[in-house]
């Protein structure tokens, strides 16, 4: 039998309440002027380091610290979240994929093999994020399995880009179309129909995370699947620059398009028989997606046609809901988490944050597993984040609601732990 027994802390009893509090973007670098924390008057944190200099720790959040695969790899929520809440490091869907991708055991395992025979009468459809930020993608994976998918059989390829400008410069997409449009091309010189079908903004377009707008995957299902886009170009390159040229445009939000054909017919909508790919590693901003994509039942927004296909997604995105059923590289398996362990030591947990974080929380701080290890010992609260705005016109978010969500449930004294970001 599994021992989850916990010996007692030799400073903190168990009468104790501790509070995690994760301050998302918060960090110590060089202390010059271009270091906006070192910049900013920070009473409280201030006061934390000079009251407790002993027991004051930094905490490593990028790089292979939190499993990803050099130390030039930035941080993020996901692995962030997935190190903090499992106490131990993982590695993570950046390296998973890396590694598949060098051995080539993306190619002989299940996922791949599952949308093969789709290469014969259809279309390999690619969606996600056109970037180098190593966050949610990566553009070298994405070359290599454009290059890998058409030296196993597939004849014609539609990419569904988007753009992203949140974690690379803005303005960045449109050196990213450039080059993959350049792969494109090379692929077409090898006898492979290869090109983009359609785009948009990752903020605006497909990438909203816990069900906060179904709009914004809805907006991409009308220009990936049903080839139908308020934009209509010939080429993505010349549909990102004119786009861009809009009043306040930018990478994150760009519209949705398609691109048509000289008949102003779209490329490639995703049809019966087709097989499609989600590339992304990253789960949280693929999940909706996947569920519209994978699920029979579906009431989330009207899909008009859901065409019958062989989907996979790069990662399996949600360990609990198996969701997708098909995808390329095994995640990684974060198991005996700390959520879990308090619940077999009869340990109170309260998690809190705003709808577009929550799963930072629960998802991410367990494993990549939706729901509550028990519900009689855990209560997670989700505080419903703005919609329709962006967050830089409110960069405070909703962390003071978040704070007094803590602060009840610390005075409540029903909870041994809580935690918020
Ligand atoms: O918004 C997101 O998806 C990422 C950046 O791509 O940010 P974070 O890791 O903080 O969730």
């Amino acid at each position: 039998m599994d021992n989850w027994k916990l010996k007692e802390h030799p400073q903190l009893s168990r009468n104790n309440i501790v509070a995690v509090v994760v301050l998302d973007g918060w960090g110590e670098f060089k202390p010059d002027k271009y270091n906006c924390i070192h910049v900013a008057d920070t009473p409280t944190m201030d006061s934390f380091k000079k009251s407790a200099p002993g027991r004051w720790r930094l905490l490593r959040a990028h790089g292979s610290a939190v499993g990803l695969p050099t130390e030039d790899d930035m941080g993020n929520s996901e692995v962030g979240h997935n190190a903090l809440g499992a106490g131990r490091i993982f590695a993570q869907g950046a390296k998973l994929v890396d590694l598949a991708l060098a051995s080539g055991k993306i190619y002989q395992d299940e996922g791949f093999n599952y949308i093969k025979p789709s290469f014969e009468t259809g279309t390999l459809h690619l969606i996600g994020l056109l970037s180098d930020g190593g966050v949610h993608s990566r553009l070298d994976q994405l070359q290599l399995l454009l290059k890998g998918a058409s030296e196993r059989g597939a004849k014609r390829i539609r990419l569904h880009i988007l753009t992203d400008g949140r974690d690379v410069l803005d303005g960045s997409s449109v050196g990213f179309v450039e080059t993959i449009e350049k792969d494109l091309a090379e692929l077409r010189g090898k006898g492979v129909d290869a090109q983009i079908a359609s785009g948009g903004g990752r903020m605006y377009v497909t990438m909203d995370r816990y069900e906060n707008d179904w709009d914004v995957v809805k907006r991409g299902w009308d220009a990936q699947v049903l080839g139908e886009a308020p934009h209509k170009f010939k080429s993505a390159v010349e549909a990102v620059k004119k786009l861009r040229e809009q009043p306040n445009a930018n990478d994150q939000y760009l519209p949705p398009f398609v691109i048509v054909d000289e008949n102003g017919k779209a490329v490639g909508p995703i049809v019966d028989g087709d097989a499609v790919v989600t590339f992304n590693f990253r789960a949280d901003r693929m999940v909706m997606l996947a569920k519209a994509l994978e699920y029979e039942d579906f009431d989330k927004f009207d899909r008009v046609r859901f065409p019958k296909i062989r989907y996979a997604g790069m990662l399996q995105y949600d360990g609990e809901l198996k969701l997708p059923s098909h995808y390329l590289v095994s995640p990684p398996e974060i198991d005996r988490t700390s959520g879990e362990y308090l619940v077999h030591n009869g340990v109170r947990t309260f998690a809190c944050s705003e709808t577009v974080k929550f799963g930072h929380v629960t998802f991410f701080w367990n494993g990549n597993r939706s729901g509550y290890f028990d519900s009689n010992l855990e209560e997670y609260v989700e505080i419903p984040s703005d919609s329709g705005i962006t967050f830089n016109v409110q960069p405070k978010m909703k962390a003071l609601e978040i704070a007094e969500r803590a602060k009840k449930a610390i005075l409540s004294r029903r909870f041994h732990q809580v935690i918020d970001i």
